[in-house]
């Protein structure tokens, strides 16, 4: 059994009477612990793929399994209470919520799901320590570069614990340089966690510098 299995998944969009189909029987399995990218041409369906994967959109026909249980057959409170249980994202943009210091921002995920307070703070202090951060713990994002407002937002999608993080062209708004620096801590949380971690990029090198490499055209997946 995979630890995370796309099974004979279809998507499509319908658009101004017309569809688009953007996966045409993806069929995929990730082991526990592994480091993907995802490369593509722009438009290809990496963002929907990455939707699918992580349970924010239900595909037309096909399964999403976790340590094989179908997600999509749960209800959607439960999809809801295994994503958030289960699965880190981070975008291209940070979603910082600006009225909110960093350490606040972070905290936030474990704090809507009622954790402890004192644990919680303490759990988002160490994040923000990992990821550099630990002097910059009262900034507000407007008070952060770009790097290190993506920084707490990687640090925030860690928060729960979660087993998956999914990052969607997390440096797709940073200077190559500040990008590397992400790319360094994605791995290190890959390595030192134990996260599955699947990153779309447009940046060639770094999906290189990943163990495994997948590559979205035509509607299919497939190893580069
Ligand atoms: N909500 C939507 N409604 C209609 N069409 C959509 C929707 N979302 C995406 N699409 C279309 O589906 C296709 C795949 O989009 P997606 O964002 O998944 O691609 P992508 O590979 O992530 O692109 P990029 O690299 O440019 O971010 C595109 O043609 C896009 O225009």
């Amino acid at each position: 059994m995979s630890f995370l299995s796309i099974r004979n998944v279809f998507k499509s969009y319908f658009l101004h009477g017309k569809r688009i189909d953007v996966l045409r029987d993806v069929s995929l399995d990730i082991g526990r612990g592994e480091l993907v990218s995802l490369v593509g041409p722009s438009g290809a369906g990496k963002s929907t793929f990455l939707h699918v994967l992580g349970t924010l959109d239900a595909p037309a026909a096909g399964e999403v399994l976790f340590e094989g249980q179908s997600v999509f057959a749960m209800n959607d409170a439960r999809i809801a209470d295994f994503r958030n249980r289960t699965i880190g994202f981070v975008f291209q943009s940070h979603y910082l919520l600006p009225e909110f210091t960093a350490l606040e921002n972070v905290a936030m995920p474990a704090l809507i799901q009622r954790r402890d307070r004192g644990q919680t703070y303490a759990e988002a202090r160490k994040l923000l320590e990992r990821v550099g951060l630990g002097g910059r713990v009262d900034h507000r994002p407007g008070e952060l570069s770009g790097g290190e407002a993506q920084r707490v937002a990687l640090a925030r999608a860690l928060v729960l614990q979660p087993a998956i993080l999914l990052a969607d062209e997390p440096t797709g708004n940073l200077d190559p340089a500040t990008g590397e620096g992400i790319h360094q801590l994605l791995r290190e949380v890959n390595r030192d966690l134990g996260i599955t971690a699947v990153v779309v990029t447009h940046n060639e090198a770094l999906a290189r510098s990943m163990p495994r490499r997948l590559r979205l055209a035509g509607g299919q997946v497939t190893d580069a």
